[in-house]
């Protein structure tokens, strides 16, 4: 009640007002930066509200870490699994509280007695003793959810639990936290994805700069309705009408091969073109090579194979020269590649394009090109912050991402890397990014898409392949494929062997 938290030149939240009953599915929808993950840190007790207080069943509480908060029963599920692939489920799962056997030893036993049970209770379907890396993306948030409910959670908070999961895996996540209210648990969960949020939830707050704004039953309001309470926009859609393809190769790969440690194919002789004007979308279930097939085109992994960009072979290129030479990358991980969470914004403009206009004069860097460019990609991406000297981590997450696309789509590049150009970004944002994507591919750019997003990318790809188990497995007409029959594919469901 009454939550306000205030970061310099900020308020994030003010004066919140949240209530969720027992044994509902309540989400929270906001614009970026509208103060949401401030609202459930400070739920989870890893920041301290300003002002205003908690209370869990009738009781006010007073957290000073996540441990006070798990105490009373409140668990959360980060949106960036936390699991180690090295170790089983149940090691996973007892981590950091494991059962102890006559003071000495841990209890294996009564650990998995205790995961069967709640795995069994919940219908989770979890078997505690595989090991996490052979198992997938759906399993690995079923996990998550336990390792929370094994601490003895009855209010769960989940962010953005549907971003890497392909449609059936997101119903049956919902199926799964069904269950889970039904046996009188609550969860609170963060989504983006309106028509999700309407399926699945009880109840709905929105949050909008900084405070709340209404509280609204999901079944009587539409998507669009729901969108215009967050951000005063209408709903986007992706589609890109006509087609911009050019016969003229941007880009070619050939023979692409990229090793694990232990000699096992992470990417197996993958070859394709993208050429201007075209954008090639790449589908998959997270894991399955993307990430070391974007790396092995950045220099950033050794790899076997030839990448051309135009007439040169740039396969043994360091990535900067890659850069350089006008090739864009937006990173799937932008805290670990994309930003320097501790420096200004305009120092962050800079990364990566620290050799090219506007941000060097001659052999100088130029702060006064650098900081006049960074406050349009503020303007013109809409990143919402008090000043350009404030330190990225000051930013929302969708915020970072909107100044990392700014920055990537800046400096006219030939060919683009989009690794989920619009995780995390709201609905309003999300439609600026296409647009700035729409144009800079009518003027020839060159994209590769990945994106777990399956309406964006069947909407902005010209031409759609599957990569499965480091290979391309299926080529698909996004002009006439749905979002179910390519998760389908992504899964090797019909796949001819
Ligand atoms: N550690 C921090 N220091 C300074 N300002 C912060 C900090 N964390 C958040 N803010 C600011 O507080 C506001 C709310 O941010 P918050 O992360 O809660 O938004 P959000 O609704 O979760 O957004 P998104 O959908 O982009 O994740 C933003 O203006 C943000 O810039």
């Amino acid at each position: 009640m009454g939550i306000t938290k205030r970061f310099p030149g900020v308020v994030a939240n003010r004066d919140i007002h949240l209530s969720v009953e027992k044994g509902q599915i309540h989400a929270i929808v906001g614009e970026n930066g509208a103060g949401k993950s401030t609202l459930m840190k400070i739920l989870y007790g890893m920041q301290k509200p300003d002002e205003g207080t908690i209370a869990v069943n009738g009781t006010k509480v007073s957290f000073h870490s996540p441990a006070d908060a798990i105490n009373v029963g409140i668990g959360m599920v980060h949106q960036h699994f936390m699991l180690a692939d090295n170790l089983t489920v149940l090691e996973n799962v007892i981590l950091g509280s494991e059962p102890r056997k006559g003071g000495v030893g841990i209890d294996f036993g009564a650990a998995r007695k205790k995961i069967k049970e709640i795995s069994d209770s919940y219908g989770l379907g979890i078997d505690p003793d595989v090991l996490v890396e052979d198992i997938g993306v759906g399993t690995r948030q079923r996990v998550e959810i336990l390792k929370v409910l094994y601490r003895g959670a009855k209010i769960l908070i989940l962010d953005e639990p549907t971003a890497v999961l392909v449609p059936h895996e997101v119903d049956e996540l919902f199926e799964n936290l069904k269950g889970l209210v039904r046996e009188g648990l609550t969860i609170i969960f963060i989504s983006h994805h309106l028509d999700e949020v309407l399926k699945v939830a009880d109840a709905i707050t929105v949050i909008r700069r900084g405070t709340t704004v209404a509280s609204v039953d999901p079944a009587s309001v539409t998507a669009r309705q729901l969108a215009e309470l967050m951000v005063g926009s209408e709903l986007p859609s992706p589609e890109t009408r006509e087609s911009t393809v050019t016969d003229v190769v941007a880009v070619s790969v050939r023979g692409l091969t990229v090793l694990s440690a232990d000699g096992r194919p992470l990417i197996d002789n993958i070859s394709f073109d993208v050429r201007k004007g075209e954008v090639l979308g790449i589908a998959g279930v997270e894991g399955n090579g993307q990430a070391e097939l974007v790396e092995a085109i950045m220099g950033m992994r050794v790899a076997a194979g030839t990448i051309t960009l135009g007439e040169a072979d740039i396969s043994a290129w360091p990535t900067l020269r890659r850069r350089e030479a006008g090739v864009g990358f937006i990173p799937e991980d932008r805290h670990r590649h994309g930003l320097l969470l501790e420096s200004p914004l305009w120092e962050n403009r800079i990364l990566g394009h620290q050799t090219q206009k506007p941000n060097v004069k001659g052999p100088w860097i130029d702060r006064k090109g650098a900081r006049a460019d960074t406050q349009r990609i503020v303007e013109e991406y809409d990143v919402r912050t008090p000043g350009i000297d404030v330190k990225a981590a000051a930013l929302s997450g969708g915020n970072q991402q909107k100044l990392i696309v700014g920055r990537e789509m800046s400096g006219d590049p030939v060919f683009l890397i989009a690794s989920h150009p619009t995780r995390g970004v709201d609905v309003g944002a999300q439609a600026a990014i296409w647009d700035h994507l729409r144009h800079a591919r009518a003027a020839g750019l060159a994209v590769l898409l990945i994106s777990a997003d399956l309406d964006e990318l069947i909407g902005l790809s010209d031409t759609l392949k599957v990569i499965l188990r480091g290979r391309m497995v299926a080529d698909v007409d996004p002009a006439n494929v749905t979002p179910e029959e390519l998760g389908s594919a992504m899964t090797g469901a019909g796949e001819a062997t």
